[in-house]
């Protein structure tokens, strides 16, 4: 399918002082379109990495990475930015918003300098009012709780409606009543707008809401379920 991801035979190693670390060793896997799926692992068991490389945020030591049967690790780095600007959106547990631009300005932030048939602003402010920040569109970050700025993170995330969200402990840094908000926006775009969602956490109850669980440890695979009580 056009926006399955194939991961074969994938491995990645870190070089630096001197030591290698082994943090993906061999990893096959295949997402299909519009997939809900967690990733889960003790620390260090390299779930941000291969959302690092699924997210074409970084390369494999070997393997490849396949985005609808076409390989991603022989793009060039302009080829690479533009994958990821049209498939991607990505959330971190820190939000990683621009401290000075405004709750707008952060969600625009991602088509600046790219050419786009639709008004950024328009879109922009569509995204943050249907998360519930219509009365936000002019605070910078400093003046958002934050669930507020990881509301603002998602809107950023969707502003060019990419075909997958990657999540790195999305709620990690949220309060659990927060942290549901955003994990049930998380849903809704996936049952309503198809968008694939891969996220990782170690919250075993939001882990075992996704309709997939993926467990990793020391770089390799252990498990890959299907779960049933995703709704
Ligand atoms: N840029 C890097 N340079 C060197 N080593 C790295 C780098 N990034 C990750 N590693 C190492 O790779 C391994 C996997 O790291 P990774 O961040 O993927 O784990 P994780 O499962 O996401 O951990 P956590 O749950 O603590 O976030 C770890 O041993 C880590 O120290």
């Amino acid at each position: 399918m056009a926006h399955e991801i194939e991961c074969i035979n994938v491995s990645k190693v870190f070089q630096g002082d001197g030591i290698s670390t082994f943090a993906l060793d061999n990893i096959n896997l295949q997402f299909k379109e519009g997939e809900f799926v967690s990733i889960v692992g003790p620390s260090g068991s390299g779930k941000s990495t291969l959302l690092s490389l699924l997210g074409a945020l970084d390369l494999p030591t070997k393997g490849k990475i396949n985005y609808g049967n076409n390989p991603i690790n022989k793009l060039s780095q302009k080829k690479l930015a533009d994958f990821r600007f049209k498939n991607i959106g990505f959330i971190f547990q820190q939000f990683h918003l621009l401290p000075y631009l405004t709750s707008i300005e952060n969600v625009m932030a991602p088509l600046f300098s790219r050419k786009i048939s639709y008004d950024k602003k328009e879109r922009a402010e569509g995204l943050l009012s249907q998360i519930g920040l219509e009365d936000k569109f002019n605070s910078l970050p400093s003046q958002l709780s934050g669930g507020q700025q990881q509301r603002v993170a998602i809107a950023r995330a969707l502003v060019n409606e990419p075909n997958w969200i990657l999540a790195d402990e999305p709620t990690g840094n949220l309060d659990t009543y927060t942290g549901e908000i955003i994990f049930d926006r998380l849903i809704t775009l996936n049952q309503e707008k198809g968008c694939g969602v891969i996220f990782v956490t170690h919250d075993p109850n939001l882990a075992s809401r996704a309709e997939r669980i993926i467990r990793m440890k020391n770089g390799k695979l252990i498990s890959d379920t299907r779960s049933e009580s995703y709704v």
